[in-house]
């Protein structure tokens, strides 16, 4: 079922069996099955590259960002999401805001930022480290100074201590939930906007290295299933954290290749579970990670020129079986699209194209050149250039102390501040 490029390495990395799925559920597969099959059988060797319909999805997200102030009703509380994955799914697609949308937007997400620090899911909604992540990531993506300036990074570090528990894990908003998503949430704005101290962050890691399930994917909190959301949430916040040595990095390469499924190409997000588009990213976006973490650890050869995933195919499971005639991306064949996924799978099909480490690139675009995206930083998921340019913008300015902390911290933090300084 695979082209001839996908095979080899499947079986190279790939060593489970196919997930046990019920007659309903079989059906679903089947359908990306006949797309690919149907694809291949039909082209033969005059094989049509499949395209990208780039248009499509461009006015897709456009259409819908004209909307977004006003909300969905049923996503009213995750309006800063559907904003950060419409800018980061056409930052992708390489388009670049208008001056109006752009100031529409950073309008829009001021009213969602609070006094005491955060983003709520709409104007006048608590705080909440979701809906903050995805606001930082749209004003990292917008990239102008009024973006940067729309975030109190005073407020935001104060708003991180009130999320912080005191085992070193973090609440989604106040009395809610606490789990990887809120550590991961915490670190990725705390690094992008330069409010990390080390102080806040002395347990996460630990708290973080209780989600590694004995299949070696995370899980959402200790003792849970894993599952690639959470697994990305892990592992990108270990990195952020400079803590990826606690590990267990084979039992994660494990597990993570065997969420590619041999029929789609496509990864699944647990174990026994279906392939969906979103995951391409959220499993497709550990390996980038993991082989800079397996390099520092010799355990991968340097002239390495592909990550180890089966890149091509999962490119084809999103070009045949998730794209949406009417423009937007889809979870499998038969699904409608929305944003979430649309920015998932570009994002993923952004990995599975460019391999990129050290001082090598290589590019494996199937199908059409045109069909080739922006690169992802994978820790972030924005656009590498959106992520070096609020880095070098952040890092010029003082880290804001917002809790005294005792000895042990205070010289670390000194530091810190006349790195920044200098
Ligand atoms: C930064 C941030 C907020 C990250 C979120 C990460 C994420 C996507 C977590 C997924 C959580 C989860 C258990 C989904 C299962 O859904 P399901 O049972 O419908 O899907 P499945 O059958 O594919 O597991
Ligand atoms: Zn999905």
């Amino acid at each position: 079922m695979w082209c001839k490029h996908s095979k080899a390495n499947s079986e190279r990395f790939c060593d489970e069996g196919v997930s046990t799925i019920t007659s309903d559920e079989q059906v679903r597969v089947e359908k990306s099955v006949a797309a690919i099959f149907n694809y291949f059988l039909n082209t033969g060797n005059d094989a049509k590259e499949p395209v990208l319909h780039r248009e499509r999805h461009i006015a897709y997200l456009k259409k819908g960002l004209k909307h977004l102030p006003e909300g969905f009703v049923s996503l009213d509380a995750s309006r800063p999401w559907l904003v950060y994955w419409a800018v980061h799914a056409l930052e992708l697609l390489d388009v670049r805001l208008t001056n109006d949308e752009a100031a529409g937007i950073i309008d829009f997400l001021k009213h969602c930022q609070n006094p005491e620090g955060g983003f709520g899911g709409g104007p006048g909604q608590y705080s909440h480290l979701a809906p903050t992540y995805a606001a930082v990531n749209a004003l990292a993506i917008i990239g102008t100074k009024e973006a940067y300036d729309a975030i109190n990074r005073e407020k935001l570090q104060e708003f991180l201590w009130d999320m912080h528990t005191d085992e070193g894990a973090f609440r989604m908003h106040e009395g809610g939930e606490v789990d990887i998503r809120g550590a991961y949430c915490a670190i990725s704005v705390a690094r992008l906007t330069n409010v990390y101290t080390d102080h806040q962050f002395s347990e996460t890691a630990h708290w973080i290295m209780r989600c590694q399930s004995y299949e070696g994917g995370f899980s959402g909190a200790p003792g849970m299933e894993a599952h690639g959301g959470y697994t990305f949430c892990g592992l990108a916040a270990l990195t952020l954290l400079h803590a990826h040595h606690l590990c267990h990095t084979p039992a994660l390469l494990r597990w993570a290749v065997n969420r590619q499924m041999r029929f789609e190409g496509g990864f699944q997000g647990r174990t026994n579970k279906l392939v969906d588009g979103c995951y391409s990213f959220w499993q497709g976006g550990l390996f980038p990670i993991l082989h800079t973490l397996l390099t520092q650890e010799d355990a991968v050869n340097m002239s390495a020129e592909h990550w180890m995933f089966q890149q091509e195919a999962l490119q084809e499971y999103l070009l045949l079986c998730c794209q949406h005639s009417r423009g937007g991306l889809v979870d499998k064949p038969g699904k409608g699209p929305d944003f979430y996924h649309t920015c998932y799978t570009l994002s993923g099909m952004s990995v599975a194209q460019h391999f990129s480490a050290a001082s090598i690139h290589k590019k494996s675009v199937v199908g059409h050149p045109s069909n080739e995206l922006m690169l992802v930083h994978p820790l972030y998921n924005i656009g590498v250039e959106s992520a070096v340019s609020a880095t070098q913008h952040f890092n010029n300015l003082l880290v804001p102390q917002t809790r005294i902390c005792s000895a042990p911290y205070s010289n670390n933090i000194n530091s810190q501040q006349e790195q920044v300084q200098t």
